[in-house]
């Protein structure tokens, strides 16, 4: 199978700091991942695992070296088309839901899709589709507080992926989730990947579940290293 490169990371680099006290977390990182591939992203906490996810995820630049998605290299774009590129390209995990509160599980997965300005009837079919395939169809009409975790997790992965993005970033997914649980949304997250054949790069200290990806990558002396 020769899928193709959804994210490539070449030569990246990210310091923190002035003078004496520079910290250099990311030293020359590369690194990519096809179409259809779950990556483990599993390091010691400090060792820059969020900062490449925001790297990736074109919400910090680094100091040097290329972020390339979907082979559209993003380091001299414009502000507002970097922008675009992350809300049509990117979906975003995090160890906390962040779901809007007050709004229910469908409609925070529409949100996304609206923004993007997919008429209403469209995002709310999608957002329903999408309830069903992380099976959790019977909760649309629930806030996020009438939520389990394990289903708010769902939820967010669900809206994460809602405009169907080449590339899905999670930083502790389901760090908050006990371990049955996180095994339980980690089979609709693997689900969803295999069928939309999206990219997905997961931080985890988890390492049964890191064991269940297709490979797992570390980060040592700021570069990603195949484990
Ligand atoms: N904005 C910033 N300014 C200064 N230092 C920072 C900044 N962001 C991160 N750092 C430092 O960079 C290092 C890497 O941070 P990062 O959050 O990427 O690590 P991590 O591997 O995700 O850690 P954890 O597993 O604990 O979440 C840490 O030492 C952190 O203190």
């Amino acid at each position: 199978m020769n899928r193709k490169i959804a994210l490539q990371l070449s030569g990246v680099e990210r310091r923190y700091g002035q003078g004496d006290t520079v910290l250099s977390i990311l030293k020359g990182a590369d690194f990519s991942m096809r179409s259809g591939e779950i990556v483990a992203l599993v390091a010691p906490s400090g060792t820059g695992k969020s900062t490449l996810l925001h790297i990736a995820g074109l919400l910090e630049k680094p100091d040097a070296g290329e972020v390339i998605i979907n082979g559209e290299s993003c380091g001299h774009l414009s502000d507002d088309r970097r922008t675009a590129i992350r809300r049509s390209e990117i979906g975003f995990v995090y160890q906390f839901h962040h779901l809007l509160p007050e709004f229910s599980a469908l409609e925070n997965i529409m949100m996304p899709q609206l923004i993007s300005g997919l008429p209403r009837k469209e995002a709310r079919d999608r957002a329903s589709q999408l309830l069903d395939y992380m099976r959790i169809g019977h909760r649309g009409d629930h806030r996020p507080a009438e939520l389990s975790g394990g289903e708010q997790q769902r939820v967010a992965i669900a809206r994460a992926v809602a405009n169907a993005p080449m590339v899905l970033l999670a930083d502790e997914p389901t760090g908050n989730l006990d371990p049955e649980t996180a095994h339980y949304v980690f089979d609709a997250l693997e689900a969803l990947v295999r069928q939309s054949g999206l990219a997905a790069l997961i931080a985890t200290h988890n390492h049964e579940l890191a064991a269940r990806m297709d490979r797992r990558v570390t980060l040592g002396d700021g570069l990603i290293q195949e484990m």
